[in-house]
């Protein structure tokens, strides 16, 4: 665990002394946008055109900010277009690596051993967290986008006049609902459960798992009126707040202390969370094991024996 200071790793923790104990997350550094004729997108510059077989990404399957991606991926056919190498599970002193194991794809493109190299290979003097997802260009060898959100909106239509599988996730007259969900469902829920499990004052704990649970009760009461979030479709917000609730019960109910209560508790929520589980193409994205692993045994801080609770028993299948 650690980040890259002009370059050059570093072996360092969260510092939250500086937030009262908050865990503060820094945005994503590299934001440019694959578009389908390279003209820029909403931020960064050009140059990146859909095509099929130019673009890399790397994940972790534990990570939800990454499966979002994955999930994209899966949804629009992507996956002999987009080539996609996955970190191993273990997140240890030299951050995300390439380290022989099971699930483990390798990097093709620069053999990295560690995650960080690919990082300075797109800039030498890189200062900042190095974490995934990252869309990578083969053709100008740089990092495109490091940012799940963006990647998914990339994802979700640049490819379409190439080969992409139709579906649109993020529907022009549904916009504005989706950008209002996406903004609770990141702050409180998303990023909800990191800012309880990472704090480290019971002020900083409190104030983070309040409002998730809030944020829960809330949707369990939307769902009783709807299918999905916005109603009939499915749509980018329950796929970002799928890859949370898909990770709360195994890992972040013990390991990050949101125990007030369980999705298994929330009847709608849960049956809700296994209908996008039986999606075509999204079980296959959803990694227990990896999931479990890197959570228990990669913040020693919080569980310094490093022991992967056995339970909970699902009521979902996942691959092992
Ligand atoms: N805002 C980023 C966050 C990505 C993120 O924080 N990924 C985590 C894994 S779940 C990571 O790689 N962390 C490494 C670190 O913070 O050093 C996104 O949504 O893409």
């Amino acid at each position: 665990m650690g980040l890259l200071v002009d370059g050059r790793w570093q072996d360092q923790w969260y510092d939250t002394a500086k937030s009262g104990g908050r865990f503060v997350r820094q945005d994503s550094a590299f934001r440019n946008w694959v578009t389908p004729d390279g003209a820029p997108g909403p931020s960064g510059t050009g140059g990146f055109r859909a095509e099929p077989g130019r673009y890399h990404l790397y994940v972790s399957l534990a990570c939800p900010w990454a499966h979002r991606a994955l999930i994209f991926r899966a949804l629009k056919g992507l996956e002999s277009a987009i080539d996609v190498s996955v970190v191993h599970w273990l997140m240890a002193e030299q951050g995300w690596s390439f380290a022989a194991g099971e699930g483990v794809v390798p990097d093709p493109i620069g053999g990295a051993r560690h995650l960080h190299e690919v990082y300075t290979r797109a800039d030498p003097a890189y200062s900042g967290r190095v974490t995934v997802p990252v869309l990578w260009d083969k053709q100008s060898g740089t990092i495109v986008n490091n940012e799940s959100s963006e990647i998914i909106r990339m994802l979700n239509s640049a490819f379409d006049g190439v080969g992409a599988k139709p579906g649109d996730y993020y529907p022009q007259d549904l916009r504005i609902e989706i950008d209002g969900l996406n903004e609770r469902i990141y702050a409180t829920v998303n990023n909800g459960v990191y800012r309880a499990g990472f704090a480290t004052t019971q002020e900083a704990y409190e104030e983070a798992v309040a409002p998730l649970f809030e944020t829960l009760d809330w949707l369990e009461e939307r769902l009783s009126s709807r299918r999905f979030l916005t109603g009939e479709r499915i749509t980018e917000a329950d796929w970002r707040l799928f890859t949370t609730l898909i990770r709360f019960d195994p890992v972040y109910v013990g390991h990050f202390k949101c125990n007030i209560r369980r999705i298994a508790d929330y009847p709608r929520l849960h049956a809700y969370m296994q209908s996008l589980f039986a999606i075509e193409g999204v079980a296959a994205t959803v990694n227990f094991d990896h999931i479990k692993r890197h959570y228990y045994q990669s913040h020693r801080n919080l569980n310094p024996s490093g022991i992967v609770p056995v339970g909970p028993e699902l009521d979902i299948q996942g691959r092992a």
